[in-house]
This record gives C-alpha cells, sequence and structure tokens, in this order.
C-alpha cells in the first residue's frame, strides 16, 4: 500500500450476508479483568476512578477505565511540558526517525490493535484489518515524509531578505472521537509530533482499547517519556484538558456542539483549534454516469462503518430519468448489508429516533427502518438496519440534521443547476460525491459544490498530502499534508535589510 494512499482499503468494509456473524465475533482476546490506566510521562498511571466500556456486538461491559481528573489532567499537561522543550529541539530528520519507529511498533502489534478496535466498536475484522489499522501505519509514515520535504519560505526583493522559520506550538490536546478511534488518533498525533509538539491524547469515553495498545507501543519503541501522553474519561476530561493553562492548541474531530463547546472553553486564552466536525453530506447521481458503479459506490459512501464516518451520504440526490431504477437497486443492496452495531445504545436510539423522525414527517421506507433480530448474541447489541428513504422535504429535520447511522434519504432533480443548488442547501460543508460518465461535467459541478472534499465515481479515496476538513458548521480549518504541518506550527518571519539595499 502507499504511504499516501492510506484508505483504499475501505472499499471492502461494507459486510455482507453470513459472513457477518463472525466478522463482528472476535472479542474473546481482550482481557476483562485488566483496567487500563493513563499513560503519563512514559509510565503508566492507575488513579481515578474506573468506568467501564461495552461491546456493542453484545452490550457486555468488557473493560474498565481509570478515568482523569483534574489531578491527572494537571500531570500529563505537565509531563507534556517537561518534554517539550528536549523534543522541539531534535532535527526533524529524528522527529521523521521517530515516526518511522511508531509505524513499525504498529505493525509489530498489529494483531492486538485489530481485537482492541473491534472490542470497543464492534467493526468488521476485514475492515479494521484493511482501512482503520493500516491508516494509523500509513498517517506515521506519510507524516515522517511530509515534514522532511517541507521546504522554507524566502523571498528577496530589493535588497530585503524575508524568510520564514517555523517553532511548535508546545504541548497539543488531541481530542479523538469514537467512529475511527486508532485512525484519528494517529492522524492527530503524527503531524503534531513531527512538527515538535509533545500531545495529551484523550480517546472516547467508548473507544480507549487501541489508544492503550498504543501507549504500550510508545514505550517498546523507547519514545522519550512525556512526549505522548494518554488518559481515559468522558467529555469532562476533555474539558478539563483543552481548558488547562498548560495546553497550547486543540485538535478535536467530533460533534458540532462539541466543537462549539470547546471553542468556547478556550476563547479566553485564544489557542488555536483545528475542528473537524459533522456533515449532511450530499452524492448527486447523474443519468450519465455508470449506474452499477453508482450504486456500489453509494452502498460504501452510506454504509460503511454503519455510517458512522463524518464522510458518510445521507443525503442523494439521483436525476430523473434513472431515479426509480436507482432506488429499487439501492433499496434491494442495502437489504444485503450486514449490519453493524452502532457505538453506544444511546448512538443507536438516537439513529432510530431519525426512523421515527422519518415516518412521522411523511417518508417512504424503501428499505430497513428498524433494528435487526439475528436470533444469537447480537440481539443484545446497538444494531440498527441499513435504512433508504424517500419522499421527505429539503426542509425536514431528517434532511438537515447529521444522523450517524446508516441511513440515506434519496430525491429526484432535474437539471445540473438544481443539484448543485441542493447538494449546497446544508449548513454543512464537509464532503460530496458525484457520479457521472461525462468529463466536464465531472470538473464543472465538483468546482461548485461547497464542500471541502468532492469524490468524483468513487468515495472516501484519500492522499494524505491533500487538505483534509470541511466548511460552515463541519469545521475549522484544514488537516492533512503541509496543512497539518502548519496549523501545528508557528511561523516568525525575519526579515533583513542587506548592507548594499538602497530600498
Ligand atoms: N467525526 C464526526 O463527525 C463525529 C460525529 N459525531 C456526532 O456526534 C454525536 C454525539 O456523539 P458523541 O460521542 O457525544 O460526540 P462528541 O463530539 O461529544 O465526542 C467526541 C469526543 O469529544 C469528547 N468531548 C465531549 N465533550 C467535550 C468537551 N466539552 N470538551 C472536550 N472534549 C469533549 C468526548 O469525550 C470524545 O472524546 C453523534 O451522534 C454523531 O452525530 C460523533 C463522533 C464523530
Ligand atoms: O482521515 C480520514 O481519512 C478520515 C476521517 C474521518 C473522519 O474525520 C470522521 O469520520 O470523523
Amino acid at each position: 500500500m502507499s504511504i499516501w494512499t492510506g484508505l483504499l482499503g475501505a472499499f471492502s468494509a461494507v459486510v455482507e450476508g453470513d459472513d457477518a456473524k463472525e466478522a463482528f465475533s472476535p472479542t474473546a482476546t481482550v482481557e476483562e479483568s485488566v483496567v487500563l490506566t493513563h499513560f503519563i510521562g512514559g509510565e503508566p498511571v492507575v488513579a481515578g476512578k474506573a468506568f467501564p466500556v461495552h461491546n456493542p456486538v453484545t452490550g457486555t461491559v468488557i473493560r474498565q477505565v481509570c478515568e482523569a481528573d483534574p489531578e491527572i489532567v494537571d500531570r500529563a499537561v505537565r509531563a507534556a511540558r517537561e518534554a517539550a522543550r528536549d523534543w522541539a529541539a531534535l532535527p526533524v530528520a529524528e522527529r521523521a526517525g521517530w515516526m518511522r519507529r511508531l509505524a513499525e511498533g504498529v505493525e509489530d502489534r498489529f494483531d492486538a490493535l485489530v481485537a482492541a478496535e473491534i472490542a470497543d466498536t464492534g467493526k468488521p475484522l476485514d475492515q479494521t484489518r484493511t482501512l482503520d489499522i493500516p491508516r494509523g501505519i500509513a498517517n506515521f509514515r506519510a507524516f515522517a515524509e511530509i515534514a522532511a520535504q517541507r521546504p522554507d519560505d524566502a523571498f528577496h526583493l530589493s535588497g530585503v531578505l524575508s524568510y520564514t522559520v517555523r517553532r511548535p506550538l508546545g504541548v497539543v490536546a488531541a481530542i479523538v472521537p469514537w467512529n475511527l478511534p486508532f485512525l484519528l488518533m494517529t492522524w492527530k498525533l503524527a503531524p503534531a509530533l513531527v512538527a515538535g509538539n509533545t500531545v495529551v491524547v484523550k480517546p472516547s469515553e467508548h473507544t480507549p482499547g487501541s489508544a492503550a495498545v498504543l501507549a504500550e507501543i510508545c514505550a517498546a519503541v523507547g519514545l522519550p517519556p512525556g512526549v505522548v501522553n494518554i488518559i481515559y474519561g468522558y467529555g469532562s476530561a476533555g474539558r478539563l484538558l483543552v481548558e488547562h493553562p498548560g495546553v497550547d492548541a486543540v485538535t478535536f474531530t467530533g460533534s458540532t456542539g462539541t466543537g462549539s463547546a470547546i471553542m468556547r472553553a478556550v476563547a479566553d486564552r485564544v489557542k488555536p483549534v483545528s475542528f473537524e466536525l459533522g456533515g449532511k453530506n450530499a452524492g448527486l447521481v447523474f443519468e450519465d454516469c455508470d449506474l452499477d458503479r453508482a450504486v456500489e459506490g453509494t452502498v460504501k459512501s452510506a454504509f460503511t462503518n454503519g455510517g458512522q464516518v463524518c464522510l458518510c451520504t445521507e443525503r442523494l440526490y439521483v436525476q430523473r430519468p434513472i431515479f426509480e431504477d436507482f432506488c429499487d437497486r439501492l433499496a434491494v443492496r442495502a437489504l444485503e448489508v450486514a449490519p453493524q452495531p452502532m457505538i453506544s445504545a444511546g448512538h443507536r436510539d438516537k439513529v432510530l429516533s431519525y426512523y421515527a423522525l422519518a415516518r412521522s414527517e411523511g417518508a417512504k421506507m424503501l428499505a430497513g427502518g428498524g433494528i435487526p433480530i439475528f436470533g444469537d448474541h447480537r440481539d443484545s447489541g446497538y444494531f440498527v438496519e441499513p435504512t433508504v428513504v424517500t419522499g421527505l422535504s429539503e426542509w425536514s429535520r431528517f434532511n438537515r440534521e447529521e444522523i450517524f447511522g446508516p441511513v440515506c434519504h434519496v430525491a429526484p432533480f432535474d437539471t445540473e443547476a438544481e443539484a448543485i443548488d441542493l447538494a449546497n442547501g446544508s449548513e454543512y460543508g464537509l464532503a460530496a460525491t458525484l457520479w457521472t460518465g461525462n468529463l466536464d461535467r465531472a470538473h464543472r459541478v465538483a468546482q461548485q459544490l461547497e464542500a471541502g472534499l468532492v469524490w468524483v465515481n468513487t468515495w472516501f479515496l484519500r492522499d494524505l498530502r491533500t487538505p483534509f476538513g470541511g466548511m460552515r458548521l463541519s469545521g475549522i480549518g484544514r488537516e492533512g499534508g503541509m496543512q497539518s504541518l502548519d496549523f501545528y506550527s508557528e511561523p516568525t518571519t525575519i526579515t533583513i535589510k542587506l548592507e548594499q539595499s538602497d530600498a
């Protein structure tokens, strides 16, 4: 796999038919008696009361985890501060070397990471092996290369030389969600570290397992103590962390509501924030598309990871001549996709409340709309059916709010201009997907879509050098490639008037 395209495996991520039962079963490798401890200054730290983590497949408690209190948060930030000066002083090539060692450490613990991630999330085995953990490796390797290749800016004008040096921000708080826990944790860690920052990570309360394995990897490869610190807890621990005066910047992926709460919490100290928030992503299907490809692509863009990816398509617009055919095919395929559990009982209830809302708003359910019955241990888990809905207005709550489940609404359109207006008619602006066989149309439409990311005849393909993020309610800033290094560092411009200058 190329280090730049870490996500090609996403396309095997939708589990189908009889494979599903096996795909969701490997929880046995997790040691239930072990309480996960914080990782501070290179050491495991047992402190705070324990909280439970549930396996979404069965609903049973699979681990206990230490919850960070104010003293633990303070200790983690202090450890990061103590390590910051020496880490920042290393040449970038040496920090890049550490990223490669971390990538090798992840490869060595691949199976443990897969087991931890599956236990916490109920993800399919195939997806975890081909997408989630490989992307962690790719993140470390890619940012090692990107940082090593970064040129410095220098300008010479009328005898005046100006050049820019960049320094790290200091201590970065990384607040990570539960949908792609290892992928998103490493997506933040790798650029922050290679740019010379030390980091305190707070994984989601639902998914601490892969972070605990990463702590072991940091220790095993001999990363200097305090460079990476990991503390566990609910949003309250996240809040203590972002507010801590020793934290210099915050990177966050999660809901728009939590993003704005963090913004308010750090406003007084004017801390830089990088936010990748929610989406209500549109898919546009033109009559000139390859229909088979568009249907299969939409199955992936709507149902991968149980729809729990901020990039998933929740609003689909199909040109009228192929609308009926497309809906029929998508509904058939939705019924073939194995349901994936939602992360928690609370999130399952939220998704189901949108299925109920669709009915109450007058929708026609083309597929799904309920809870699947398996007749085995999964019946106590947090599953919902992959669902396709039609018949709702653009102004319905269903079509405006992020649901974050395996569901999309399908509506017809007539003209290209109408399709663009429909796609842009959202308060969010993260991702859009378009399916067309006309190259001119592909460029023309893509350039008019108000989204940070537009995929044409594909979905979720990533080149890690490109900017990633959204506009409006979908976030602030971009990460990826040089944009990540820009966020995780501050420039100082140095201007020198040269002796012979007449300027
Ligand atoms: N990538 C995305 O776009 C994601 C979107 N969501 C959306 O958010 C909804 C709610 O899910 P949640 O798990 O509650 O997401 P969330 O956005 O509240 O949680 C994400 C992370 O933020 C932390 N957090 C929560 N409140 C915080 C605060 N005040 N300060 C600092 N950290 C805080 C959490 O502990 C977790 O680590 C979902 O139903 C889904 O719609 C959830 C996860 C990822
Ligand atoms: O970095 C990626 O390729 C994927 C990112 C996905 C999210 O940020 C998300 O689902 O929250």
